[in-house]
């Protein structure tokens, strides 16, 4: 199938990535050319990746490489799609932007889907004439690795676009599960509320960043801290996320003020090279002295 990817950031390209392996044409699109070839770029060296930890083959990277096109013009990144994911800023306004033009330029029959880790599908899909053509495709991150895909089913969402975002995400060899469109759905409620938490015992002298991370590293079998998740999934993400959820839900979702301090400095964690820690070619190199 046709698939285009809006937005070439953290998780549209990770979407791309999997979109092409699993064998579908794929047009990534972002506002500005350098940022579609820096989607790109990322794409290629994390094949390269796979290639080296023996998850793909050469071939299979060549393939993918083949399939895949970047674009800044909206028109020519949907024209053709029978699915268009969009991965673009965690705002309402700016995903119904986006979707009120997707609208526009799509087939008719196209299925649109949005990769918000907490907004109402249900909202955004309103903005649709028709919104039955709508559902959540919540990708984790680094989508390229990660093998769950939270299918969320809207209010308007019809049997059979929940039937090919099924099929879809079994064409890319993820597991999907599947939630109602509730606030935070089952992830990012959970989630949120366990590194907030991490995040609040730090600022009040609980223990070290390193310490709590360590503690539900080996404590409870996790591959990454609740803090350095943040970190890695961009503290930007994580606030916006957070205010939504307490909206919605209430003050126990209030972003903490070491947070909010880290958002308003700029550094959003991995991808700015520092948030609770220093960051180097994606790893951790040290703790921010900022704390
Ligand atoms: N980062 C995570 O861990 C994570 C996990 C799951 C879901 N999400 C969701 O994925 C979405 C994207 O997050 P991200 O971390 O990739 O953000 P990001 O900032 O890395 O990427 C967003 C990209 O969208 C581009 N963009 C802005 N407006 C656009 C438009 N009109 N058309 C096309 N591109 C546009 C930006 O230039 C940017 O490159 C958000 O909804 C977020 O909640 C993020």
């Amino acid at each position: 199938m046709n698939v285009a990817v809006l937005g070439a950031g953290f998780m549209g390209h990770g979407i791309a990535h999997v979109s092409a392996l699993g064998g579908h044409s794929v047009i990534v699109r972002d506002v500005e050319q350098e940022l579609v070839d820096e989607g790109l770029e990322q794409i290629e060296a994390n094949l390269e990746e796979g290639i080296e930890r023996e998850k793909i083959t050469p071939a299979e990277k060549e393939d993918a490489i083949e399939r895949l096109t970047g674009t800044v013009s909206l028109e020519a990144a949907v024209e053709e799609a029978d699915l268009v994911i969009e991965a673009v800023p965690e705002r309402l306004d700016i995903k119904q932007d986006v979707f009120a033009d997707v609208e526009e330029y799509a087939p008719d029959d196209a299925v649109v889907a949005t990769n918000t880790s907490s907004l109402s599908v249900t909202e955004i899909a309103s903005i649709l004439d028709d919104p039955s053509r709508c559902i959540g495709l919540h990708f984790f991150n680094p989508a390229h690795i990660m093998p769950l895909v939270e299918i969320v089913v809207a209010e308007q969402t019809s049997g059979e676009t929940k039937e090919f975002a099924d099929h879809y995400v079994e064409s890319i060899e993820k597991t999907p599960t599947t939630v109602t469109d509730v606030p935070g759905f089952a992830s990012s409620r959970l989630g949120a509320i366990f590194s907030l938490e991490a995040i609040r015992m730090a600022q009040e002298g609980v223990a070290s960043i390193e310490d709590i991370d360590e503690t539900m590293r080996l404590g409870y079998n996790l591959p990454m801290g609740p803090i350095e998740l943040v970190d890695h999934t961009g503290i930007d993400v994580n606030v916006e996320v957070m205010e939504y959820l307490r909206e919605e839900l209430g003050e126990r979702f209030k972003p903490p003020q070491l947070l909010k301090r880290k958002l308003r400095a700029g550094t959003l964690g991995r991808k700015t090279g520092e948030g609770f820690y220093i960051w180097e070619d994606g790893e951790i190199a040290g703790v921010s002295d900022e704390e």
